[in-house]
C-alpha cells in the first residue's frame, strides 16, 4: 500500500500495490502493521456500506465527538465519490478547510480520516457503493455535522447535489459549531 498525505493533517489517500497476471491482480487492502508504522489507527470495530443510486447524491459531513469520537477508513467498491473531508479540531491550522479524494472503484484507493474531522462524498455515478471501516462504534447521541453546502466551507461539488437527506440539508454551518 502506498500512503499519500493529505492536506489535513493525519490524513491519506491509501493506493494498492497490484500483483497483476493474467488472472487479475491481488492487493493488500490492509495491513495493521503498516498502519501502525504510520500512526494510524489499528482497531476497528464497526463497518458500514453505503449505495448511493443516483449520480449526484450527495451525504455528509458527519463526525462522531467526544468519547465517540472515530477515525475512519473509506474505500469505493463501485461506482465513483467525490469524497471530502473538513478539519474540525481545535487549534488546527487547517480548521474549517477540506481535501478532496475521488474513490474511483476501478483504483479501489481509500482515504484515512482522522478524529475530529468531518467525512462526506457525493455519488459521481449511478450505483456507487461505498464500505466504511470505524475506529468507534456507532453512537447517536455523539453524532455531529456540518453543513456540506455552507458558503465558508467553499466545497466545490462536481454535480448539482441531490437527495440530500432533510437531516444533512438542516445541519449546522461552519460558525455554528464548537470546534472538536
Ligand atoms: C452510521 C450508522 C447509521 N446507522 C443508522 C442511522 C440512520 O437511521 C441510518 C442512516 O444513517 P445516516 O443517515 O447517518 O447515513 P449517512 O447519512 O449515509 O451517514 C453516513 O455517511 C456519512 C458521509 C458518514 O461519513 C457517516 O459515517 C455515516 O453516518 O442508519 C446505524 O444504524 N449504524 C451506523 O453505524
Amino acid at each position: 500500500m502506498i500512503f499519500a498525505p493529505l492536506a489535513i493533517a493525519g490524513a491519506c489517500e491509501i493506493t494498492l500495490e497490484r500483483r497483476e497476471d493474467a488472472r487479475g491482480f491481488f492487493a493488500r487492502s490492509y495491513c495493521g502493521q503498516e498502519f501502525a508504522a504510520k500512526g494510524l489507527n489499528t482497531c476497528w470495530v464497526q463497518m458500514n456500506l453505503s449505495m448511493n443510486l443516483t449520480a449526484g447524491t450527495l451525504r455528509g459531513m458527519h463526525f462522531q465527538s467526544g468519547p465517540a469520537a472515530e477515525e475512519k477508513l473509506v474505500r469505493c467498491l463501485r461506482g465513483r465519490a467525490h469524497d471530502v473531508i473538513v478539519d474540525l479540531r481545535a487549534g488546527s491550522p487547517s480548521f474549517g478547510r477540506h481535501a478532496v479524494v475521488v474513490l474511483d472503484s476501478a483504483a479501489l484507493n481509500a482515504v484515512y480520516i482522522p478524529k475530529g474531522v468531518a467525512h462526506g462524498f457525493q455519488a459521481l455515478a449511478p450505483e456507487t457503493l461505498l464500505q466504511y471501516h470505524h475506529s468507534t462504534a456507532y453512537a447517536p447521541g455523539h453524532e455531529g455535522g456540518v453543513n456540506p453546502l455552507d458558503p465558508e466551507l467553499a466545497i466545490d461539488w462536481p454535480l448539482p447535489p441531490v437527495q440530500l437527506s432533510d437531516r444533512d440539508r438542516a445541519l449546522p454551518v461552519l460558525k455554528e459549531i464548537s470546534p472538536l
